[in-house]
């Protein structure tokens, strides 16, 4: 099969995007995977886009170990962008399984996406028993030994849990990331971020993604990362997450629905031949 399809990133977190309005066939689990393979073509996540009549398209996506996600944020800009240089359109309006997502397309690769409202009680997460998701007190280790207890869980159309430490490169998070993914408090598993904050409108991050592993950059991460730290109090409205390559800014508006600006990379065509 010779597909044609994009490569995309935003501040690393990359994907492959394959254009089904105009190629019509399926990839099964194992086609997925390969194509996510580093060794292959590589991505965190796959990407497919679909026709829809009433609005710009359907998104689906599936992250590097073939399993599906609700919401991908850095994805879904980078879909907005593409269809906007496709169409001229300057707001792109996408359906993803957690729901319908408008995105503005700011110019020089800037691009701005309404997540929506984040979602904190614990049957909407999902977890496994009640418990207060602002505090799970789930205990993780740094490098030296020193136990840390916390843990604030959200989802915005994906699970996250962020764990707020003074110092982000103390922890192996390719180590402690797949322990918390699995913990059992998470039916449908989760996103796991460790977050520095730097002042009330800047925190740093490293994110481990559900499906995906260790990433540059994750969208989704940066709105749950705001999301918590606004409820626990730690920064403003607006705030900057750092990513190692560069940073998004998420706002949360007076309805408490979140926007993420950030940059997307420039489009490139790529031919997977499967
Ligand atoms: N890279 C994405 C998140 C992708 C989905 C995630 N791994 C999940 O399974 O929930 C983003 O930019 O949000």
């Amino acid at each position: 099969m010779d597909i044609k399809a994009f490569k995309m990133d935003g501040l690393g977190n990359d994907f492959v995007i394959i254009d089904q309005r105009s190629q019509d066939f399926n990839l099964n689990k194992d086609q997925i995977i390969k194509v996510c393979d580093r060794n292959f073509i590589g991505c965190d996540q796959l990407i497919l886009i679909k026709k829809n009549k009433e609005i710009d398209a359907d998104v689906e996506f599936y992250n590097s170990d073939g399993s599906v996600s609700g919401a991908c944020g850095n994805g879904t800009r980078c879909v907005a962008d593409l269809l906007s240089k496709e169409s001229g359109k300057k707001e792109i309006t996408l359906l993803t399984a957690s729901g319908s997502l408008k995105s503005k397309i700011l110019g020089n690769n800037l691009v701005e996406t309404e997540i929506g409202v984040p979602k904190v009680n614990w049957q909407e997460i999902p977890l496994s028993k009640q418990l207060d998701s602002q505090d799970l007190k789930i205990e993780i280790v740094d490098r030296k030994n020193t136990k840390h207890t916390g843990g604030t869980a959200i989802n915005v159309g994906n699970p996250h849990i962020i764990f707020f430490v003074d110092n982000i490169e103390a922890f192996d998070l390719q180590s402690i990331g797949p322990k918390i993914e699995n913990h059992p408090l998470f039916p449908e598993k989760c996103n796991v971020t460790l977050a520095k904050v730097v002042n009330r409108n800047l925190i740093k991050v490293k994110v481990w993604e559900r499906g995906a592993g260790l990433t540059k950059a994750c969208g989704t991460a940066a709105c749950a990362t705001a999301a918590a730290a606004n409820i626990n109090n730690l920064v403003e409205k607006t705030t900057d997450i750092a990513f190692a390559l560069g940073n998004l800014t998420i706002s949360i508006d007076e309805r408490n629905s979140i926007h993420m600006k950030g940059p997307v990379s420039d489009i490139k065509n790529i031919d997977i031949k499967l």
